[in-house]
């Protein structure tokens, strides 16, 4: 009984602080659909319900403490009533009795200690639980671990072989159903589909944030569970996504992201190359302008901008743009564009290693993965 308050306190707590941070988190779309009293009432019912188990809980340690009481009380009173009694038919002494009550006391005072230890406990065990489940959990893809390829024998060709996938919290849909695809280094190789056909999976996939459990993707040959994640997503693969994120932290900070340590300087060369630094220059503190929680003081394209810059900073063997330049205008697409144009005319790569590198961005870039919507597709005139 105990054990079910705590831990369905516990999730009740965590479940209405979850609705506040959401409501806080979208507060603009909130605002638009004037939905401020319907996220409080929802609010207020998580609360109430974490407050209904936190009664029970509250009443069960008191219930608990009184009784304690009660017990050591009665104890205490028991001392004293036998040895009056006692006393009075001679066979105790005073100063006896003085030193059984004190004796009884010492106790009284130590389990009754016990007692209000147990219920803070409790408490405790209620407030830290869910810490703790998360603490304990396991990471179901290892963080670092596996074989590296040396960069100067990486040749980032891609296999996707009969991949079967669907997402562990939901089994019964099959994102991919026997998908197989060749991404041959020193391409750029543009996934194209209507919203929902799985491509971001194949991108996450490739980043190996799911495991799979039919088919193989392998890099040169070395399947991807084989290789060491933290060599794969630190050093290889860059991912800019649709929704990229930012940190609450400054613009210099937020793009050194893709290279801890990389000096001011180079900062400002990758910020400059991804159409960002003019913009930069104007906030009122330059670089060190402090953005918002998840970004929110920036506008959708220069959100996308930094985090290009922060990818190439990172300068991955293997790129992949996941309608990352949605929320760009006409213009930097257009640049963007211009690149990819360069890339496609000569995305066929003989001869020494070094002239394999695609030189989007001047990135030492093998493979380049777009993924785009069939407009995009449209636009850029790439297939796969
Ligand atoms: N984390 C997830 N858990 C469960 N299902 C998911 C998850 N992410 C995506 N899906 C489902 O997987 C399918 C493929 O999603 P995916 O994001 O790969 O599509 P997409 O082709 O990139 O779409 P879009 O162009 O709209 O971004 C969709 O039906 C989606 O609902």
């Amino acid at each position: 009984m105990f054990s079910i308050a705590v831990h369905g306190d516990a999730e009740e707590v965590s479940r209405a602080m979850s609705v506040a941070d959401e409501a806080l988190a979208n507060i603009r779309t909130v605002r638009a659909f004037a939905m401020e009293p319907q996220e409080g009432a929802l609010f207020e019912t998580e609360v109430k319900k974490a407050e209904r188990l936190n009664s029970v809980l509250g009443c069960g340690i008191g219930i608990f403490q009184g009784f304690s009481n009660l017990f050591l009380n009665g104890l205490v009173l028991g001392v004293v009533y036998c040895g009056g009694y006692l006393m009075s038919s001679g066979t105790l002494q005073a100063g006896q009795l003085m030193s059984f009550l004190v004796a009884a006391q010492s106790i009284q005072r130590s389990i009754a200690t016990m007692s209000i230890l147990f219920g803070q406990a409790v408490r405790g065990i209620s407030a830290g639980g869910r810490v703790f489940e998360f603490i304990k959990l396991e990471p179901s893809v290892r963080l670092s671990g596996g074989i590296t390829i040396p960069y100067h024998s990486l040749y980032a060709n891609v296999e996707f072989s009969n991949v079967h996938f669907s997402y562990p919290s939901r089994p019964e849909q099959k994102v991919l159903d026997n998908f197989s695809l060749s991404l041959p280094r020193g391409k750029v190789v543009a996934i194209c589909g209507p919203s929902g056909a799985g491509k971001s999976t194949v991108a996450a996939l490739l980043e190996r944030f799911y495991d799979l459990k039919e088919g193989s993707i392998t890099i040169d040959g070395h399947s991807l569970e084989k290789l060491d994640p933290s060599w794969l997503r630190g050093h290889t693969i860059g991912y800019i996504n649709q929704e990229p994120t930012l940190f609450a932290t400054s613009v210099m900070e937020n793009i050194r992201y893709g290279k801890a340590g990389a000096t001011d300087v180079e900062v400002m060369e990758a910020a400059v190359t991804a159409g960002a630094h003019e913009f930069i220059s104007e906030f009122p503190q330059g670089y060190q302008t402090v953005l918002g929680e998840r970004g929110v003081t920036v506008s959708g394209g220069q959100k996308q901008r930094i985090a290009i810059a922060r990818a190439i900073l990172k300068n991955p063997s293997i790129l992949i743009l996941d309608e990352a330049t949605s929320a760009l205008d006409a213009e930097s697409e257009r640049l963007v564009q211009a690149s990819l144009d360069r890339l496609s005319k000569g995305n066929s790569f003989h001869g020494s290693l070094d002239d394999h590198f695609v030189s989007l961005y001047g990135l030492n870039t093998f493979l380049f993965i777009l993924v785009c919507s069939p407009v995009k597709e449209r636009t850029f005139g790439l297939h796969l």
